[in-house]
């Protein structure tokens, strides 16, 4: 615990706080066009914060028209990149500023643990746009090995008007690994918060304003996902969009670019990630702790999460009960805002009672419940779920192959190299995995053949923002988040041929 995230520290903030909760267009807060609203609320409590304004297609077009006029207008896309980037580091000074206001409107409204969202979540939002903004005039054009008699260049040009719809599992993080690329290389934004958790992103765009990003240039539509969502994703002068989210509504932005503009699509999507634990770990200690930390971490309620553990069948009853040990007396499940607590409540009711659901299918199906497999502190009003642990998971089972999205993890044991490699790849999807093994040429054999976009040796880690973030098969398409390799889904390459008298 950080020595400035105290109770009091925690409960003022509380007190003092306000929502925003309205459209932010063209550097102005508006409420929906349309007056409609809807209900936001602490999934620890099931109570209403507040109303949020609903837009939808009209909002999305007036958001649209003013991000077009702002990029034509050259008021930020026609900077030079060293003044983007110092008006993206002030934005990255203000999100510190406002750390912990912000990790309590997290808190609140999406249900994470107070001390994630204060210690990892903002800072890493902050550190997002600062090194983004300071990779801005760093990366140069090229010239190409054309003929003697021709000069021709490749470069870079921002896309025009970027579209960006949201998960709810990292609202701010997310926003700022949308955001940080797209606005250094020029782009205007528009930008659409999952339903559930709109108020973290409403008040950073505010943040962006006070930092000097001008009018237009990023607007927030906040609204639900069939509405305004698919207005983005229909909406005809909007050039591409970013989507992180759920597989099933990736593929609709696929169909939305068809049916409207063909316009670029990239989208970060779900998981069933691997952990591979082979016979010659000898620290099981941290071995537990990072497989814990891989499969419950934000309450498994992550992308990346790794919700099936295959391990060698010599060492699974040793490292499961090191687990266990740990679980028990690291891992408490509680009141999001106290700063002490490690697993917060799960998004809404619908989804406490989707994981439940697939909870219960893996009792009928008589796999061996290890530990939890029940809704917790139901007193409270709030969607706590205790993290559970299956054994002896066949990799047919639902469990081993559907992403649950809450603390829910699968062990499935194997006996040869070949059968975990085999059991890994086994999903359709291939996002991230981890890999355990102290042995350099077992290392180098299966990471090579694990089949996702980062596979993390010897720990669970997604990386840092140096390396880029993003899946193979239906976990992903058409580019990725983080790193300068982000740079590339917000840029169109332009070649320049000059043919010298
Ligand atoms: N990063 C990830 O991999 C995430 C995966 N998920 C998965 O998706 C499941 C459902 O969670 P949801 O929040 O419902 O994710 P989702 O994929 O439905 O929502 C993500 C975003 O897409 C928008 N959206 C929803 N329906 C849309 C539509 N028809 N057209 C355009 N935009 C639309 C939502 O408003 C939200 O902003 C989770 O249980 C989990 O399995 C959810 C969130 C993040
Ligand atoms: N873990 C960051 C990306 C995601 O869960 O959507």
């Amino acid at each position: 615990m950080s020595a400035s995230l105290t109770q009091n520290a925690i409960a003022r903030q509380v007190e003092r706080l306000e929502y925003r909760n309205l459209a932010f267009i063209d550097g102005r807060f508006a409420p929906a066009r349309s007056g409609e609203t809807f209900e936001t609320l602490n999934p620890a409590t099931g109570e209403v914060l507040t109303e949020v304004a609903a837009c939808d297609a009209e909002d999305v077009g007036l958001a649209v028209q003013a991000a077009r006029r702002a990029f034509e207008a050259g008021v930020w896309s026609g900077l030079a990149p060293a003044e983007r980037k110092a008006i993206m580091q002030r934005f990255a000074e203000l999100i510190e500023e406002h750390c912990l206001e912000l990790a309590v409107l997290e808190a609140l409204e999406a249900g994470k643990p107070i001390s994630e969202c204060f210690n990892v979540d903002i800072p890493d939002t902050a550190n997002t746009i600062r090194w983004h903004a300071e990779a801005a005039d760093k990366l140069y054009d090229a010239v190409a090995p054309s003929a003697k008699d021709v000069v021709a260049t490749i470069s870079r040009e921002p896309i025009g008007v970027v579209g960006a719809v949201l998960p709810w599992n990292f609202p701010a993080m997310m926003a700022g690994w949308k955001l940080g690329p797209a606005l250094v290389t020029g782009n205007s934004v528009v930008l659409k918060p999952a339903e559930l958790t709109s108020l973290s992103t409403l008040r950073l765009a505010e943040l962006a304003f006070e930092a000097g990003i001008p009018a237009g240039v990023l607007n927030v539509v906040p609204g639900l996902g069939h509405v305004a969502g698919k207005a983005i994703g229909l909406h005809p002068d909007i050039d591409l969009v970013t989507f992180t989210g759920s597989t099933e509504v990736g593929r609709r932005f696929l169909e939305y670019s068809a049916a409207s503009n063909l316009k670029r699509i990239v989208l970060e999507c779900g998981g069933k990630n691997p952990q591979v634990v082979m016979p010659d770990v000898s620290d099981l200690k941290t071995v537990a702790s990072h497989v814990l930390a891989a499969a419950f971490w934000n309450m498994g309620e992550n992308c990346s999460a790794g919700s099936r553990l295959i391990v060698h069948r010599s060492v699974k009853a040793a490292l499961l009960d090191e687990m266990m040990l740990q679980l028990e007396t690291e891992w408490t499940t509680g009141d999001p805002l106290d700063p002490e607590v490690q697993l917060g409540a799960l998004i809404e009711q619908a989804h406490m009672d989707k994981v439940l659901a697939h909870i219960d299918q893996a009792k009928a199906e008589g796999l061996a419940l290890v530990i939890g497999g029940a809704r917790l502190r139901e007193e409270t009003g709030g969607y706590f779920v205790a993290p559970t642990i299956f054994d002896e998971v066949p990799k047919e089972a639902a469990a081993a192959r559907e992403e649950i999205f809450g603390p829910v993890l699968a062990v499935i044991p194997f006996d040869t190299e070949e059968e975990a490699i085999a059991i890994a790849n086994d999903t359709c999807y291939g996002l991230a995995a981890s890999l355990w093994s102290e042995d350099l040429n077992t290392v180098h054999r299966m990471a090579a053949a694990i089949r996702a976009g980062t596979v993390a040796v010897n720990c669970f880690s997604e990386g840092d923002i140096t390396t880029p973030f993003g899946g193979y098969k239906q976990s992903g398409f058409g580019g990725r988040d983080k790193s300068v390799y982000a740079h590339d889904q917000y840029c169109e390459l332009k070649t320049t041929w000059i043919q010298l008298a």
